[in-house]
């Protein structure tokens, strides 16, 4: 059943249109993502999702509260990522923690989540005097200090080391395990890749695709990639010529030809008719940033 639903949404600054249109449903339980360019109106979209912003049109609603008319009740239920601007220097992380457990009805106990995201040996620590990842993770205990229904979380491990990006998402799928649903906003397509049931892929103001990333992939213009080293010289041009074929490129004296399941035979067929042989062959499926490049370029 779907928790979140926003229906014909629209949103213009100062008379130019950034959100146009959109409409998507979240399901409960489920990880949302939201991907797109610089300034595609993801965030605003969120906003208008978390009540921080009133549509010029359409309709939000979440849990079935309209996020503007009853801010109040769905504050209780949803945690939203804060913006940096929105805490006070001199806060330390555990008065930080204790304040925001306060504002809500059945806060979770916020020691092992601070545990979890590494905050521990940082309580008594200044907010001003974090680093960045310190900030950011304090930013998403807060978010889901206050045990919500529904977590919001905008550019979730953006100034995040690998490591800690990796421990945030287990920390996200056990959220997710507990009945939250989460709707995420992102620039990694590796993080939609691993996390998101489905994603909806935002360019200028509307929704050009939403599906599961895995769907999203195989229906890709290229699904492929073929990398290998040719044991001798081969013509690039007669490569372009065969089945689905997308493009040849050199990187590092290797050809990397995408395509589909189909180039596969027939690169390997040319290569046997020429007596070359495919050193350190490499067949992988296309990632979800060769979708996402495939859906925004045309606009870019
Ligand atoms: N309060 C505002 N007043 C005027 N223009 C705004 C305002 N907030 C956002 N915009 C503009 O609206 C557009 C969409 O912004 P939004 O932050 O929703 O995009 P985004 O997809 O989240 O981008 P990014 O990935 O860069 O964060 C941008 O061009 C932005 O400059």
């Amino acid at each position: 059943m779907a928790i979140i639903e926003v229906n014909g949404l629209r949103k213009a600054y100062g008379g130019r249109p950034v959100v146009d249109g959109v409409s998507f449903a979240v399901d409960e339980g489920e990880i949302f993502g939201i991907l797109g360019p610089n300034g595609a109106g993801k965030t605003t979209t969120v906003e208008c999702v978390e009540g921080l912003r009133v549509p010029d049109a359409g309709t939000v609603r979440v849990a079935g509260l309209d996020p503007v008319a009853d801010h109040e009740r769905l504050t209780r239920i949803l945690g939203a990522q804060l913006q940096e601007s929105e805490l006070q220097e001199k806060l330390t992380v555990r008065e930080a923690l204790e304040l925001y457990s306060a504002f809500y009805p059945k806060p979770v106990d916020w020691r092992p989540l601070a545990e979890r995201l590494g905050l521990t040996d940082r309580l008594t620590a200044r907010f001003g005097k974090l680093s960045g990842g310190q900030k950011q993770r304090l930013f998403i205990a807060l978010a889901l200090v206050g045990n919500p229904r529904v977590v919001v979380l905008d550019e979730l491990t953006t100034g995040l080391d690998p490591r800690a990006r990796r421990d945030t998402w287990k920390l996200i799928e056990d959220v997710r395990a507990s009945g939250v649903t989460v709707l995420l906003v992102t620039h990694f397509m590796e993080e939609a890749q691993h996390l998101c049931d489905r994603v909806a892929v935002v360019n200028a103001g509307r929704i050009v695709a939403l599906d599961a990333p895995a769907a999203l992939i195989s229906r890709a213009a290229h699904s492929t990639v073929i990398s290998f080293t040719p044991s001798r010289p081969l013509d690039d041009g007669e490569l372009a010529t065969l089945p689905a074929v997308a493009s040849v490129e050199r990187k590092d004296g290797r050809l990397v030809i995408n395509g589909t399941n189909e180039t596969v035979n027939a690169v390997l067929s040319l290569l046997a008719r020429h007596g070359i042989t495919a050193q350190e062959l490499r067949v992988a499926d296309a990632t979800l940033d060769s979708v996402f490049l495939d859906l925004t370029e045309q606009e870019a």
